[in-house]
């Protein structure tokens, strides 16, 4: 580079100059080990030169320092860029007043400059009519519009000091094109223009190709004739061969080589490190097939740059970059020549072969192909000298959510042979699959292949799981251009303000020192927290005072405060001083989005974050479902016990990839959660052959809840088998593709199951929800399956002791009595709170006041609409199917209802009549039931006279002596 040029001689010089130099003809002292090695680095190295280069040196970094000074070189950018548009409007009105121009420029010895120059039609007068008749007229035709690309990259590269293209890659480019161009078409004019031809056509064609052009073009036509197509031919496969680097033809394959195709592919679906780590592979693959030792280096590209981002970010892939100051310093005049390729375009180069390969078996039109896609992919380079591959459609998910997702190095390519064969075709989702990952969305135009590939790799995979690539399996492939949902989907309120007045706090806290001085208790100090309903008054009594004393006054302080909601903390845990929460006049909403976009959530790590609120200090509180591990919702209708549910959901939507996270929503109430129906093919999970996923059939509860427990013991046999502790061992091990889907094993998303309202499951199901609820409660933490169960009715029949003793952490929301505030917490105060998402959270033994979150219908419509409007699943998650039992039954025959007999019926009566023999595990066996089912059929047998009532040990008497007479009997039922 010519800066090297200026500066190597300051450096060396002066301390070589200084050191006495051996006579020419003295022998060498013999021993000087030392000096050897540099004897051969100076033979390795540019001669020295024989005299102190002082005077060269100064002079010409003296003539030449001007070059460094920035405004000139800011001069010289500018004046490229100029020139360069000048030569475009030149060159344009060449095309068109080219002709009329001629006689007026070759006139130009003879006529004086000034009337030449009013003759002159180019739009940019004689100097345009000039430049442009010297190079398209007389030089390269219309191929001299390629001087124009250079100028401007020469201008560009000096005042910006950047470019995405090394100057000799634009030069070499530039000037190929130009010869070739002018070239080819000087041969095309050339045949056309037979000597019969109109010589107004040939004089017309003329500008096309030249004089050079044209003059190259006869020379070689009475060389070789017509053999000059040929050579043309040639010229462009060799410079597009040694231009590009390209060194692999697959003529063979005809079209699309495979290792293309899978390049293709995975940069279509803008799985960039995907792509990066195939390309790779194919690399490797090439070097040790052919063994052959490339002239040119071979580039690997690796990714650069953190990629853990909350969607598929733009994954830059960098050959080694180039010094930023070699590029900044005299840009221009430094690479004069046409030197080996710098690395951007090597990158380029590296990416071209594939191209290349792809298409050889047209030679011609696939090489120009690949001119045009290689100029492509450098100029879609990233800033400086790397190469990357961009994600041009996806944009940047919120910023303020930078949600965990795993890294997505994705591409389940098996780094051996396999990785070479082409994309398999997506396959159709198995109707017994639970696994999100192999439902692909095969909506046209939205498939996403390399999920394709990916997941029908890992079916496929018959390797023992020793042999399987260190390349991670990513689960949210199959949707990776799902974006997570934006802050701007949810309301803006703007920054709450206090809403406490100075004056309000001073009055109460004189109330309470004036209360508590009736009673005889002193206060030592009060001090005040100011929280979004209430403000937390913390006093500090006398010494000698009893906290039991303060609590059993607790009614007298808020009636004499007379205000509803009075909490007495006695004491605050950890602290000791007590606690009165006075509720404030006028009460601050939170809004979700507030929340949502503090930094406590949007940076959390918890697998499955909860933003419920603000606390009474005003802090955000996050809690993390996954080690709760389930909630209990209690609370008074209109106490915003919905707008909770919501917001526990919204939150973990925020925040979960669909393919980790799966809802199974029961709602008996019918209304509450159905707006969540629009994200069915995201993030629920349901039964095979239902319809809706959302379930309001207080029937089908329980057999979704039996699924649940078939989908929990089959993970603990998954995980046992895994040797794993938890699902996010598990997971962890699967996605480092430790595991063999062969074997049953599968990623596994969280579930987490809603019940919006566990009161009326309990009325009509009795046992049938409360054994599977406590079982799941009991053992699901560890396999990701969570559950919230609500209520409005926090009665002892509907939170029954073993469902109380399932779920440690408790959510209340004002309820009416202080018998429901202990039901839920265990203690009493929900009661006193003030309602409108007023809680109380109780995690073991602390008890902490939170003001819930408000998040609107609309919003909460809006973010379904925005999740589900994209790219979801073929149908929703589904769970395992539940065999024979479409209602189960508890046995009790006092639960039983007439009006609804089991869809079994008939045929037990037959069994039962057939068998003369009244006995539950007939029907058990018969027909395939479960205990509870065949004895809820036997009560139903007896409700019809069918069979006799219970009598111990023995089988039930059968009161129908014959088939006739049962279905003379089943005739006469209600239908
Ligand atoms: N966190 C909150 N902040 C402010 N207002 C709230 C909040 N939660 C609820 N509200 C108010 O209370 C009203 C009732 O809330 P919500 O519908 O959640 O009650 P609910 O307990 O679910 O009642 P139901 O059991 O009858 O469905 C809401 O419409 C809203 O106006």
């Amino acid at each position: 580079m010519a800066k090297n040029t200026y500066r190597q001689p300051t450096s060396p010089a002066p301390s070589r100059a200084n050191e006495p130099r051996p006579a020419r003809n003295q022998p060498r002292p013999a021993a000087e080990p030392a000096r050897e090695p540099r004897r051969a680095e100076a033979k390795a190295a540019p001669k020295a030169p024989r005299k102190p280069l002082k005077l060269p040196s100064v002079s010409l970094g003296n003539a030449f320092g001007f070059l460094r000074d920035r405004r000139f070189q800011l001069f010289l950018g500018f004046f490229f860029l100029l020139t360069s548009i000048y030569l475009t409007i030149a060159f344009v009105s060449f095309l068109f007043t080219g002709h009329a121009d001629q006689s007026v420029v070759e006139s130009l010895g003879s006529t004086p400059t000034k009337e030449a120059g009013q003759e002159s039609g180019n739009w940019l007068g004689l100097l345009g009519a000039m430049l442009a008749q010297l190079l398209i007229h007389k030089g390269f035709g219309v191929a001299a519009f390629a001087v124009i690309p250079i100028v401007f990259f020469l201008g560009y590269k000096i005042v910006f000091r950047r470019a995405e293209l090394s100057l000799s890659y634009v030069l070499a480019l530039c000037l190929f094109t130009m010869g070739w161009l002018s070239l080819l078409l000087g041969y095309v004019v050339l045949t056309i223009e037979a000597p019969d031809a109109d010589p107004a056509l040939a004089h017309s064609l003329d500008f096309l190709s030249g004089g050079i052009g044209y003059e190259a073009a006869l020379w070689l036509d009475s060389l070789i004739g017509w053999g000059t197509v040929l050579l043309l031919a040639f010229m462009l496969i060799s410079f597009v061969v040694y231009f590009f680097n390209v060194t692999t033809l697959n003529l063979g394959r005809g079209k699309l080589g495979d290792e293309d195709l899978i390049f293709a592919l995975e940069a279509q679906s803008q799985n960039a490190e995907a792509a990066i780590q195939n390309f790779n592979a194919v690399v490797a693959a090439e070097e040790d097939e052919e063994e052959e030792a490339d002239p040119a280096p071979q580039m690997t590209l690796r990714r650069v740059g953190p990629v853990a981002t909350p969607a598929p970010q733009p994954v830059a892939a960098a050959a080694e970059p180039e010094p930023e100051e070699d590029e900044a310093e005299v840009p221009a005049i430094s690479s004069g020549s046409i030197n080996s390729p710098a690395p951007a375009f090597g990158a380029a180069a590296a990416a071209v072969p594939l191209a290349v390969a792809s298409t050889a078996s047209s030679a011609l039109a696939s090489a120009s192909g690949t001119m045009a896609a290689a100029g492509a992919a450098a100029t879609s380079a990233a800033a400086g000298p790397s190469f990357s591959f961009e994600t041009p459609t996806d944009p940047e998910p919120v910023a303020a959510l930078p949600a965990r997702v795993p890294t997505p190095l994705s591409m389940a390519d098996l780094a051996d042979d396999d990785a070479l064969l082409p994309a398999p075709a997506p396959r159709e989702p198995e109707a017994t699959s639970h696994t999100p990952a192999l439902q692909i969305d095969t909506k046209p135009g939205e498939l996403d292949p390399a999920a394709g590939a990916d997941m029908a790799r890992i079916a496929d995979d018959d390797e023992d799981m020793e042999t399987m690539p260190a390349v991670n399996y990513d689960p949210t492939l199959d949707l990776s251009r799902y974006q997570y949902p934006t802050l701007e989907l949810l309301n803006d309120y703007g920054v709450a303000k206090a809403q406490v007045s100075k004056e309000e706090l001073e009055a109460n806290k004189d109330r309470i020192v004036e209360t508590l001085g009736h009673y005889g208790i002193n206060i030592a100090s009060i001090k005040a927290t100011i929280g979004p309903t209430v403000t937390l008054y913390e006093i500090v009594p006398d010494a000698g005072v009893r906290i039991s004393k303060i609590k059993s006054l607790e009614d007298d302080i808020a009636l004499s405060l007379a205000a509803l909601g009075i909490r007495i903390i006695a004491p605050i845990p950890g602290k000791g001083t007590i606690g009165i929460e006075v509720p404030n006049t006028k009460k601050e909403m939170v809004s979700i989005r507030s929340v949502f976009a503090t930094e406590k959530f949007a940076n959390t790590e918890m697998d499955l974050p909860i933003a419920f609120g603000r606390t009474i200090t005003n802090e955000v509180f996050v809690v993390d479902l996954a080690k709760m591990p389930h909630l209990l919702m209690a609370g008074a209708t209109g106490q915003g016990k919905s707008v909770g549910l919501n917001v526990i959901l919204a939150s973990l939507l925020y925040k979960r990839h669909p393919a980790t996270l799966k809802f199974v929503l029961v709602d008996p109430k019918k209304v509450e959660l159905s707006i969540f129906n629009k994200i069915e093919r995201h993030f629920l999970a349901k039964l095979p052959d239902t319809e809706e996923a959302i379930i309001t059939d207080t029937k089908k509860v329980v057999n979704t809840l039996n699924s649940l427990c078939m989908e929990m013991d089959k993970r603990y046999d998954l995980l046992k088998d895994a040797g794993c502790r938890n699902l996010k061992e598990y997971n962890r091990k699967f996605i480092e593709r430790r595991l063999n889907p062969k074997k049953g094993h599968r990623f596994m998303p969280f579930i987490v199951l809603v019940i919006d309202e566990l009161a009326d499951l309990m009325m009509t199901a009795g046992k049938e929800v409360e054994t599977p609820i406590a079982r799941l409660a009991q053992l699901a933490r560890a396999i990701g399956i969570h559950l919230i169960v609500a209520t409005q009715r926090p009665s002892v029949n509907v939170i029954t002791g073993i469902i109380k003793a399932n779920f440690p952490c408790r959510i209340s929301f004002k309820v009416t009595s202080k018998i429901d505030s202990r039901t839920i917490l265990d203690a009493g105060g929900a009661d006193q709170l003030v309602g409108q998402g007023d809680m109380l959270i109780s995690q073991g033994s602390d008890i902490i006041r939170v003001q819930c979150a408000f998040i609107d219908t609309p919003e909460v419509d809006r973010l379904c609409d925005y999740i589900g409007e994209q790219q979801g699943y073929p149908d929703a998650y589904l769970l395992p199917e539940v065999v024979g039992e479409s209602g189960g039954g508890s046995g009790d025959a006092e639960d039983f209802d007439p009006s609804s007999r089991d869809s079994m019926f008939e045929e037990a009566a037959r069994v039962i009549v057939t068998h003369q023999q009244g006995s539950t595990s007939l029907l058990q066996r018969r027909l395939k039931l479960g205990y509870n089912r065949a004895g809820r059929l036997i009560d139903q047998l007896e409700h019809f006279g069918i069979v006799g009532p219970f009598e111990g040990s023995k089988a039930r008497e059968v009161l129908i002596p014959d088939e006739g007479s049962l279905e003379q009997l089943l005739n006469s039922l209600p239908k």
